[in-house]
């Protein structure tokens, strides 16, 4: 079992981050939480993660570990008293970094799509893109959990977690576009599942609340139209 000093560069608002909290938790481990302030970056960050400058940042016994995928990897190497995150099967587990990467690659980088498009029809082409995207991980998650409740199986794993923390920006979409994007009629399971993640003991605190990080989406909008200060 490992021990020692564990620190996390974050932000509450950030599902990257949030990945990290949720997989700390399921590994019942006490953690620092250092909180970064929207629009500077501490000295701490620059130094820990100096190619990307990106948060979440694990810092274990002073030593820094990046990408958020990478620390909820690291986090069930290292914590191996905990109930494991990733499959032990090699052939689930390859699966389960497949799918959490054509979550960061394709389909959470259509959030930002459908944010920038301008006009109603380019915005609905995004939206469109985002439930087929969405229709594709209904798919997945019927193969991925074989009847179970969870991706992972009986409890929360590797794609729980990846997918699990864009579940809180998928509620900000969907009261912007005032409409359900997981949905009884195309996502059915996806729906159950986002329940059941959203109330387990390992995630319940850690999920922002909808209102609140629409505020936050309303704050970055307004700092990125106000004029640059010199
Ligand atoms: N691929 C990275 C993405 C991390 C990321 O985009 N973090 C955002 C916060 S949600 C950030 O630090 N943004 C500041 C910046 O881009 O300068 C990961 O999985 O950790």
């Amino acid at each position: 079992m490992a021990t020692g000093d564990v620190k996390l560069l974050g932000a509450g608002a950030s599902p990257y981050v949030n990945r990290v909290q949720i997989a700390l938790n399921i590994k019942s481990e006490n953690y620092e939480f250092l909180e970064e302030k929207l629009g500077s970056k501490s000295e701490l960050l620059l130094k820990s993660n100096p190619i990307r400058k990106k948060i979440p940042v694990l810092i274990h016994d002073d030593k820094p570990i990046c990408e958020s995928l990478v620390i909820v990897q690291y986090i069930d190497d290292v914590w191996t008293s905990g109930p494991s995150i990733l499959p032990s099967d090699p052939y689930d587990r390859a699966i389960a970094r497949f799918w959490a990467a054509y979550l960061d690659d394709k389909w959470f980088p259509l959030m930002k799509e459908h944010r920038m498009a301008e006009g109603e029809e380019a915005k609905a082409a995004a939206i469109e893109k985002l439930v087929e995207g969405l229709v594709v991980l209904e798919e997945a998650f019927v193969k991925c959990s074989k009847g179970k409740a969870f991706f992972g199986g009986d409890s929360i794993g590797f794609l729980d977690i990846a997918f699990g923390s864009f579940l809180g920006w998928l509620r900000v979409a969907e009261k912007l576009v005032e409409m359900q994007l997981l949905s009884e009629a195309k996502t059915p399971n996806l729906v159950e599942w986002a329940e059941r993640f959203g109330c387990d003991d390992a995630v319940k605190d850690v999920l922002p609340k909808t209102e609140k990080l629409i505020e936050k989406f309303k704050i970055r909008q307004a700092m990125a139209k106000a004029p640059p200060s010199n």
